[in-house]
């Protein structure tokens, strides 16, 4: 196994060779959930489901770790406006997100850690800061704690800057900041903020500053040392850089690779909030199966811009309906009584794409590629043919997160065992209908349509099998 990635830090694709043999370590960051999910955020963090199903693929026991922003200025900011405690509107948000992973399938991390569960680890990273000389106390007991930037030579490396080139952190008041790129990691207590967003500190009452947050959680469900560390491409600076920083100035080894997912665009333009040019994952879902959306967004290169433009969801549904197809009419064919014998199977193509940075457009083209030598050998009632497609195709699908023929994509996404143990029975009954039509044997074909129509059950017959779907 060579599995490479394109690493941030170093601007190169390496080697990647986890810490520990045979395990990955992976944190990525979640939502500051001050708002409803959109597509972007999604986009994310499937690029990170895409990354963990490649890497369990690959034989490695992966742990990851997102977090959930649940107090930052912003969710104060829009908590006031809303007249809203500012947990209730966090928690209410941070469901939305949930939610929206949900549905499109992407695996629950081993830890969702919240912020605001973890402010002894922070104020046990800013002690050791201090401790160290890289940062200091606001000199005007703000209750502030910056980092000292100039302290630390290495501060810029990340995202390949020079200090003096830098912006200033927009993060705080800069009260009393020995320069204006010194960050907060943590905010004094002012005035007409709300008490319950004030946790005491030996600095004085406040609460923690952003970056700080994300390396505190990293480290402790991790340690101080990591193999991958992920999030959007507009993280890099300064979120990631300060990340980096402190961690590192505070001793730990941090992240060995730094992987980030390209943006999601509408128009060209970033799809952000603060824009306002977002769209909600549920609004696709109103117009597209899950499953397309799915494809949709994992379609792309993880590291290249997804424009969205109305409209492109209708060339990922015929995508996956082209796959589909081809499932129900494989497993028609080859396992009538649904008793699916099948081990699924990787093309090598498959394999080398992935591995070479997750190179997912090449791993699609080596799907479809065997979705069409699948349709050839039904054709050509080529059984073997078919069995090596079916095989293939399955293991890439799952390997994706998009085998067709999984609960989960059944019906609205809500995964049950009953929808799949339906799909084997009328799958099952379409077997005996094809075979029946094949013996000329009408009446009990159409007593099988005419069975599973009075279930609610459609039928949509084509020249590569049938596939169901229930009753709108
Ligand atoms: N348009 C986008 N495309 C891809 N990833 C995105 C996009 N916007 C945010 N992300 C990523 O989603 C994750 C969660 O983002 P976070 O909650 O910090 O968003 P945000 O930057 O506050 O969003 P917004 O820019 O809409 O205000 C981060 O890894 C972030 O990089
Ligand atoms: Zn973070």
């Amino acid at each position: 196994m060579t599995l490479r990635f394109y690493d941030s830090a170093t601007a190169a694709v390496r080697d990647f060779v986890p810490l520990k043999e045979g395990r990955v370590s992976l944190y990525y960051c979640g939502a500051t959930v001050q708002g409803e999910p959109h597509i972007g955020h999604v986009r994310s963090a499937l690029a990170f489901d895409q990354l963990t199903r490649w890497l369990q693929t690959s034989g490695l026991d992966v742990t990851v770790v997102r977090n959930v922003t649940d107090i930052d200025d912003k969710i104060l900011v829009k908590a006031a406006e809303n007249n809203e405690p500012w947990w209730a509107l966090a928690y209410r948000f941070e469901q939305a997100f949930e939610d929206a992973y949900d549905a499109l399938g992407i695996l629950k991390p081993t830890y969702e850690p919240r912020a605001t569960g973890h402010i002894p680890e922070m104020h046990a990273l800013v002690a050791q800061l201090i401790e160290r000389g890289h940062a200091y106390p606001a000199p005007d007991n703000s209750g502030d704690v910056y980092f000292d930037v100039r302290s630390w030579a290495k501060y810029g490396s990340l995202t390949h800057q020079n200090i003096d080139d830098m912006q200033a952190a927009a993060d705080a008041d800069p009260r009393g900041k020995r320069d204006p790129r010194d960050f907060a990691l943590w905010k004094g207590f002012k005035e007409g903020e709300p008490e319950t967003a004030r946790w005491e500190s030996p600095w004085g009452a406040g609460r923690p500053g952003w970056h700080l947050e994300c390396s505190a959680m990293v480290t402790k469900y991790l340690g101080t040392e990591f193999d991958i560390h992920g999030g959007g491409l507009d993280l890099r600076f300064p979120h990631h850089e300060n990340e980096m920083a402190q961690s590192q100035a505070a001793g730990h080894g941090f992240a060995s690779f730094w992987m980030h997912n390209g943006m999601v665009t509408y128009l060209g333009e970033k799809m952000s909030k603060s824009i306002g040019n977002t769209i909600n994952p549920r609004e696709m879902l109103e117009i597209a199966r899950p499953l397309v959306v799915r494809y949709y967004l994992g379609q792309a290169h993880y590291r290249s811009v997804l424009d969205y433009r109305p409209g492109s969801l209708t060339e990922a549904a015929a995508a996956v309906e082209r796959i589909e197809t081809f499932m129900h009419a494989a497993l028609a064919k080859l396992f009538p009584g649904g008793d699916f014998g099948l081990v699924a199977k990787l093309p090598d193509a498959f394999r080398a794409a992935m591995d070479d940075d997750l190179n997912i457009p090449a791993a699609l083209a080596v799907l479809h590629d065997t979705v069409r030598a699948g349709n050839t050998a039904l054709a050509a009632r080529d059984d073997a043919g078919t069995l090596l497609a079916l095989q293939g195709v399955m293991g890439m699908t799952d390997a994706l997160g998009i085998n067709p023929t999984e609960a989960q994509w059944q019906r609205g996404g809500d995964a049950t065992a009953e929808t799949a143990a339906l799909d084997v029975l009328v799958n099952a009954q379409l077997a005996a209908r094809a075979q029946a039509r094949k013996e000329k044997n009408w009446a009990e074909s159409d007593r099988i349509r005419d069975t599973l129509a009075a279930a609610g059950i459609d039928i949509a017959d084509s020249a590569d099998g049938s596939i169901w779907s229930l009753k709108k």
